[in-house]
């Protein structure tokens, strides 16, 4: 496995669907310069959704291949879809730009923290039940979908309490605004947001 330094960090994104996790990692990652590690997944894209930016999207053999030759870190099935992160895809970014961000539920999330240890960070992000579900339509996902999330929840919110960081995402302009503060100051240090 590919060590990591001191100034080394990957971010990681979790908490329920909908919570707005992928909208907040790219404004922050935008601003602070950090770059986010791109997953692969069998899942079909949506209409909006471009192949390497948002998932590197792959056929189902495709993807087996790849764990056959022990390529993902950590490999997860959601609603019949698989997902994995590549340990080399981390290694390169890491390499490249330093500071790395994920997004990943919680599984996802124990594990990188398990490989990777004390150069992970794990941010929360959350929001109540209901106004996750309201995302979620405003998002355009089915109502089968948003039943299979919702029924995730309170699993993905129980591990609240075992993040580095927690943010309540309300207002967006809010939550970027903290959140790229606190990762600034604590470990990036690029006094971005200094407002003196
Ligand atoms: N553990 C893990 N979770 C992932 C990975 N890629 C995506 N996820 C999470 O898996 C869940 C299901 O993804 P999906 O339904 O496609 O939702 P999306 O977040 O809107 O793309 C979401 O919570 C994703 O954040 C991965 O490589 N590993
Ligand atoms: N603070 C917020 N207020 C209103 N809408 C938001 C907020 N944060 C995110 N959204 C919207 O909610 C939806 C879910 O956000 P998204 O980033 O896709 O969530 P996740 O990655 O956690 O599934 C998106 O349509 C996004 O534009």
């Amino acid at each position: 496995m590919y060590e990591l330094n001191e100034k080394e960090l990957i971010f990681v994104f979790t908490g329920p669907n909908g919570a707005g996790r992928r909208t907040v990692a790219q404004m922050s990652g935008s601003t602070l310069g950090i770059k986010q590690v791109i997953s692969y997944t069998t899942r079909p894209p949506r209409s909006s959704e471009v192949d390497g930016q948002d998932y590197h999207f792959i056929s189902a053999e495709q993807f087996s291949d790849a764990e056959a030759n022990k390529a993902f870190i950590e490999v997860i099935e959601f609603s019949g879809n698989r997902y994995g992160i590549k340990e080399q895809d981390v290694a390169d970014m890491i390499q490249k730009f330093g500071a790395v961000y994920l997004v990943l539920n919680r599984h996802g999330a124990e594990q990188l923290k398990s490989t990777y240890g004390n150069r992970v960070v794990r941010i929360f992000i959350y929001a109540d039940r209901e106004t996750v579900q309201q995302r979620e339509e405003a998002r355009g996902d089915s109502p089968e979908l948003i039943e299979r999330y919702m029924s995730h929840y309170e699993e993905e919110m129980a591990y609240k309490d075992a993040c580095e960081h927690v943010f309540e995402n309300i207002d967006l302009a809010h939550t970027v605004f903290d959140l790229t503060k606190t990762l600034d100051d604590t470990y990036l240090r690029r006094n971005l947001l200094d407002l003196d």
